[in-house]
């Protein structure tokens, strides 16, 4: 971050004429320059919020049993539940237990051995070009979902929150076309929403132009983490090591109680704590955009300091905003204008994910996606994907 206090910004600003401005300059200056922000105003219901978060003690107390019914094992989707320090990052292990949820999508992949003639696509219909054959479209699946007598209200609840937090998510990428100088709607079509209405009638829509690519709507994922007080005399007080976010465009995350740990690192190499604020999302890039923008705006590196033994259990709830599988960064660039992709600003970080994106064989998002899943859970890839796609995501 090129300065070491973090914007916060209204939203409902958006909505003023005369304020307006002064947000996308704002905006502006936490793209390029900062790279995180608060954002407060955002028209996401505090009771859609509450009514999933005054669930996570009761998810996260299920039975053993229940929880392991659940386990990510079961799903070749990298969805449901695993266990207090079963991921890793830069090779340590974090303190913290979780589940990992979605947009609820049904499964489009096809086994190659079992594809015969035309493609379905995700709506049912055949002869789609798009190749479901592809190893990265078994990503794409439903969620593990706790019985209703369990958690009460969970699915519902969960639903709620998703459907707010996605519709936040598609006006904010509004809000970021306007602060590029591009048209609004741009990005739309990334998310399956309308095409922009085509400028030659005659085209139909059907024109070379970029915008006349569809895709799928995608899955967006959502992590409901919790981090218990760690033990006494910790190896690690790890909650979750340094990373730039690499499972969407956009991460939006509530910090559901106040207690500190989240931290950013500054553009001077310090890390800067990013405290709760009530009634807040907390916004930042992923590694795809910060590729996308050649680097104009970063995906500012972040990590959780696990909460102390005298502590209370801290929770959180972060929504990545997803991208279509078969799209490919070099695409994204190409809706990216010039202008923008020069404003670069001066934050630092962990250079390596963002690099390892540049590679092209992870060019294609459901690439470095299952490139991510399988390194970090790499029972699951084992158990779906075979030893033979582990090595080749791990070496
Ligand atoms: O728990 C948090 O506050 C942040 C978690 C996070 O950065 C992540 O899961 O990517
Ligand atoms: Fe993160």
């Amino acid at each position: 971050m090129a300065s070491d206090t973090i914007p916060i910004l209204d939203l409902s600003w958006a909505d003023d004429p005369t304020l307006k401005p002064k947000l996308l300059q704002q905006l502006q200056s936490a793209l390029f320059d900062v790279g995180f922000l608060y954002i407060k105003n955002h028209g996401v219901d505090s009771s859609t919020i509450s009514a999933l978060t005054d669930r996570l003690p009761a998810l996260f107390n299920l039975r053993e049993e229940e929880r392991a019914a659940m386990s990510k094992l079961n799903s070749p989707h990298f969805l449901g539940y695993s266990g207090f320090a079963e991921e890793t990052t830069l090779g340590k292990q974090d303190l913290r237990e979780q589940f990992d949820m979605g947009t609820e999508l049904s499964v489009v992949w096809r086994d190659p051995s079992h594809v015969v003639g035309h493609n379905v696509d995700g709506s049912g219909n055949v002869g789609s070009e798009r190749d479901f054959a592809k190893m990265y479209w078994r990503l794409r699946g439903p969620n593990q979902w706790p019985s209703e007598e369990s958690v009460a209200g969970f699915r519902e609840a969960f639903t709620a929150y998703h459907d707010a937090v996605q519709d936040l998510s598609y006006r904010f990428v509004h809000l970021i076309e306007e602060a590029f100088g591009i048209p609004v709607g741009t990005f739309d079509h990334f998310f399956g929403r309308d095409l922009l209405p085509s400028k030659d009638p005659s085209t139909n829509g059907t024109s070379n132009s970029p915008q006349a690519h569809t895709f799928l709507p995608p899955q967006h994922r959502i992590k409901l983490l919790k981090y218990p007080p760690s033990p006494a005399t910790p190896e690690s007080k790890q909650g979750v090591g340094a990373h730039k976010d690499s499972s969407g465009w956009l991460t939006f995350l509530y910090q559901v109680s106040s207690l500190p740990g989240l931290e950013v690192l500054s553009s001077s190499n310090t890390w800067i704590p990013a405290h709760p604020i009530p009634d807040t999302f907390v916004v930042n890039f992923g590694n795809a955009f910060e590729a996308a923008t050649e680097g104009a705006v970063k995906a500012t590196t972040h990590r959780v300091i696990a909460p102390g033994p005298d502590a209370e259990t801290r929770y959180s709830v972060p929504f990545f905003q997803g991208l279509p599988l078969d799209m490919t960064v070099s695409e994204v660039r190409g809706y990216i204008p010039e202008h923008v992709r020069r404003m670069r600003g001066s934050v630092s970080g962990v250079e390596s994910e963002a690099q390892s994106f540049l590679d092209s064989r992870w060019d294609s998002l459901g690439e470095s996606q299952l490139r991510k899943w399988v390194r970090s859970h790499r029972d699951v890839a084992e158990k779906w994907y075979g030893r033979e796609v582990l090595e080749y995501y791990t070496s």
